[in-house]
């Protein structure tokens, strides 16, 4: 309130004052002096000061009012009518009667005469409801957006019953006498005023209740009073109607009844008049329209005037919401340098996470900042930042994106292992400039690029989910990261469902230390500090941004606007039209995708090769680098694959996968394939038709055949091509082959003397069993150690446990999910890794 405010309210209360003292009210027994100059003198000088000051949302005639208030604090007493003085000599004058409330205390309306209790609602429901209007009207064109919440009876006003209505705590209907309610609204605004008065007052709280004499019991009469007089402290102030006032409770009471209107601010005898609410569409109304249901900075209000004009040397600052109209931004650099956001499902944790991007996506250029962007949910959060059939568009910043991760812990390992790398470069390019961090790196070597990274994971909490290998690795490279990115300008935002996300955290200190940039969605826990409990009472769409750790003190409750699709597409597009012509596109890592291998960089990469250096592909990694699984078959020992699985789809896949690409590296001339059908026909012919589309002509060998085709091959033979055996369902042919043959031997025996000699003859098998019990049984003679025979396998279905023998599989943890397999190459690995298999390569695809 600036001071001829003030002034107007003295001078008012004065005037209120004498005409009370003239006409002996309790207010002039309260001990108001009569003003020396009489009354016209007062009120004269009201008028003046009224001329003279441009009066505040909560006093000025309705006619003046065009905006609602913006800052904060108390509003003040708040007009709900007007009286008419006279001022003698048949002169008189209309004057604001007001109302203390907000920060103040209640206010009181009764009948004049307690004797009417219980009729004056219904009789004078129209003045009340007029009063009531006008106080709750003001309260709201008096205070900041989204800072009042109002709990109201049949008494709420109508202009608070719409759908637009910005948030749904704004108006809380109740009806008092609905069995239970009374018990759960005094419950729950004792808890509210008991945590506000621990924590600190979070918004205004204004309740209306009326006719209660008859529905309340002791209980909640105590409790009320309790209330009632603990509220006005924590910003909890009651409009009661026709309700009798417990004892204690500091209350200003209107009297109503039919066409007369008494307040105890004005004395008795001094009738006032309602001001009524403005009608739809004036400027006052226009005001209440634009602060229901915009209420903030829309999402492209906050979108910098010039993008991608600033530096982020010092650190990276994007613009997320406002607080009461003004735009706030978070900061993340040297301090705070990483970020935990929190909230509940649905809180607006994906819509804080897009406020962010795409604010610094704006303010920086790629060359300045660029995103590894995760989402472990089951959707597609990043997605819409990658290019796709429908919109070829992608965010220029975004450098890797995963969506549908879901179970692939994997590849947010991956991605982990990759910043790591980055860090690792930095840290090395620091050292070799003889720097101490990556601002000194931009300044010693500025024809370098050394954007800042920014690696965004939502719901972090999967990636440390289970107690194994990817965990614990996961863990330490995150420590890692949180501890040393700050200074090599690696930041983590990590984001979660609260406490189970915060507890993967717990006895990893080191890690949540450096997360000091919290962020809490309504509802969220444990993201603030312990005794930080502020946003438990966040309205939606809100959230707590704290750059001190969630300290209490430290708290900017932030409106967040929404990041639509429409926003989203929209500024992407604009981004996107301004990047550079050779911008990459950012690597996808789609879990539901279904690889395909003739799309894939390295089988469309291939060359013909000499043949100890070809390559078999068998499925992607999960790698951010988009590799496919490769081996070498060159003519070390045990260079054969074994595929092991029962779903013949993913073994297609891998079988087909590694003779295509194998196909694709020679010619007839040199190389020879050979297909057995074991126990598949279909893949079988499958892949003897893809040989024949990529120029081989291939042996068939049928099942009947297997035994005089083993018993040849087995035959010492001078050196030719490489012969790649494609056998498909070694353990269906095992009644085959566990005949004797020609020779005596059996084909067991006979397929154990091909691998032995494989390094010798140039034979490589490609082979398929759909477990590993029939593997071993098949191939282990006396102890030979598989590791001569298979050095490479893909296991499928197939649990961890079970692997055990196979070369590399001792002792690891794997549960088999759909579409993703497990591989080892004991010359390229020291443990088994995961794959994607790729989609099945039909018979005719073109080379
Ligand atoms: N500030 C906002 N204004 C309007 N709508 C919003 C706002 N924030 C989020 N929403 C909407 O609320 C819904 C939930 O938001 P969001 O997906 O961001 O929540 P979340 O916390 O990420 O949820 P989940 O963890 O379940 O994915 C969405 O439909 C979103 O569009």
């Amino acid at each position: 309130m600036d001071q001829d405010q003030a002034e107007f309210l003295m001078a008012l209360n004065r005037v209120h004052d004498g005409l009370a003292l003239a006409r002996g009210s309790a207010r002039a027994r309260r001990g108001a002096a009569v003003p020396a100059t009489g009354i016209g003198g007062p009120v004269e000088h009201v008028l003046g000061v009224l001329r003279g000051i441009t009066p505040t949302e909560a006093l000025a005639d309705w006619h003046h009012v065009t905006r609602f208030a913006e800052v904060d604090g108390a509003p003040g007493p708040l007009r709900f009518g007007t009286a008419r003085v006279g001022l003698g000599a048949g002169r008189c004058a209309d004057l604001p009667v007001v109302l203390p409330l907000l920060g103040s205390g209640h206010v009181v309306i009764n009948p004049p005469d307690p004797s009417w209790h219980g009729t004056l609602a219904h009789e004078c429901a129209a003045e009340v409801s007029a009063i009531v209007d006008n106080l709750v009207l003001r309260a709201l064109a008096s205070t900041p957006p989204r800072s009042l919440l109002v709990v109201g009876d049949r008494f709420m006003p109508a202009f608070l019953d719409r759908d637009d209505v910005y948030e749904q705590r704004l108006a809380f209907d109740i009806d008092p006498t609905g069995p239970g309610q009374m018990d759960n609204l005094l419950a729950r605004l004792n808890q509210d005023v008991e945590r506000i008065r621990r924590t600190g007052r979070d918004h205004w709280r204004l309740l209306i209740l009326s006719d209660l004499g008859s529905v309340l019991s002791a209980q909640h009469m105590e409790e009320l009073a309790w209330l009632l007089r603990a509220g006005p402290e924590c910003g909890l102030h009651a409009i009661l109607i026709d309700t009798p006032v417990p004892p204690g409770v500091v209350a200003e009471t209107v009297h109503v009844s039919p066409r007369r209107i008494r307040a105890t601010t004005t004395g008795p005898l001094l009738d006032v008049r309602p001001d009524g609410v403005p009608i739809p569409g004036s400027p006052a109304m226009s005001a209440l329209d634009e602060r229901l249901s915009r209420g903030g900075v829309p999402a492209t209000g906050l979108l910098p005037e010039h993008w991608w004009t600033e530096s982020t040397k010092d650190g990276l600052v994007a613009a997320v919401g406002d607080v009461g109209g003004a735009v706030e931004r978070l900061r993340l650099g040297d301090s705070p340098p990483h970020a935990l956001i929190g909230g509940p499902s649905g809180s607006g944790k994906t819509n804080f996470i897009y406020a962010l991007l795409i604010g610094l996506a704006t303010r920086y250029s790629p060359d300045e900042v660029e995103f590894h962007l995760l989402d472990f949910k089951e959707s597609v959060s990043f997605a819409a930042f990658a290019p796709s059939a429908a919109d070829p568009s992608w965010l220029p910043h975004a450098r890797l994106i995963g969506v549908n991760i879901n179970q692939d812990r994997e590849f947010g390992l991956a991605m982990l292992r990759h910043l790591a790398e980055q860090l690792r470069i930095r840290s090395a390019a620091v050292k070799r400039h003889g720097v101490k961090d990556i601002a000194g790196l931009r300044e010693a070597d500025p024809a370098g690029r050394w954007p800042r990274v920014v690696a965004v994971v939502d719901e972090f909490q999967v990636l440390l989910a289970d107690r194994d290998a990817v965990t614990e690795e996961a863990a330490t490279l995150l420590e890692d990261l949180a501890r040393r990115g700050r200074s090599f300008g690696i930041h983590l935002v990590l984001s979660s469902q609260d406490v189970s996300g915060i507890e993967a955290l717990w006895g990893r200190p080191a890690l949540v230390a450096q997360l000091t940039l919290r962020v809490a969605l309504p509802g969220a826990t444990r993201v603030l500090a312990d005794d930080n409990e502020a946003a438990l009472a966040l309205p939606r769409y809100h959230a707590i941004v704290n750059h001190q750790s969630g300290v209490r003190g430290h708290d900017r409750r932030v409106r967040i606007p929404h990041f639509d699709d429409a926003v989203l597409a929209g500024t992407q597009l604009q981004l996107w039209d301004r990047r550079r012509v050779d911008a990459p596109e950012p690597s996808v890592f789609d879990g539901d995708h279904v690889p395909e291998l003739l799309a894939a960089a390295d089988y469309r990469a291939l060359r013909a090769s000499p043949a100890g250096e070809r390559v078999a592909l068998l499925g992607r990694t999960f790698d951010v680098a988009d590799r496919s699984a490769q081996v070498v078959l060159n003519g070390a020992p045990g260079r054969n694959i074994a595929v092991i699985g029962t779903r013949p789809d993913e073994v297609h896949g891998v079988l087909s996968a590694a003779t295509a690409s194998l196909a694709k590296q020679c010619t007839v001339a040199d190389a020879r394939f050979t297909v057995v059908s074991g126990g598949s026909d279909s893949i079988a012919a499958d892949v003897r038709h893809l040989l024949a589309a990529h120029g081989h002509r291939p042996d068939f060998v049928e099942r009947q055949d297997i035994p005089a085709f083993l018993s040849g091959l087995a035959e010492p033979a001078s050196p030719g091509p490489r012969h790649y055996v494609v056998f498909a369902g070694v353990d269906a042919a095992h009644s085959v082959l566990r005949q004797p043959c020609a020779n005596g031997s059996t084909g067991h025996e006979l397929l154990r003397q091909i691998l032995a000699d494989a390094p010798e003859t140039g034979v490589h098998l490609l082979a398929w069993w759909r477990g590993v019990h029939r593997l071993k049984q098949d191939l282990s003679d006396f102890g030979t150690q598989f590791d001569d025979q298979i050095g490479i396998w893909v296991a499928l279905d197939v649990q961890g446990s079970e692997l055990s023998g196979l070369p590399g599989a001792d002792l690891i943890t794997w549960h088999p999910r759909p579409r993703r397999g497990l591989w080892f190459d004991r010359a390229a690995h020291s443990r088994p890794r995961p794959l994607v298999p790729f989609a099945p390569v039909r018979s005719g695809e073109p080379r």
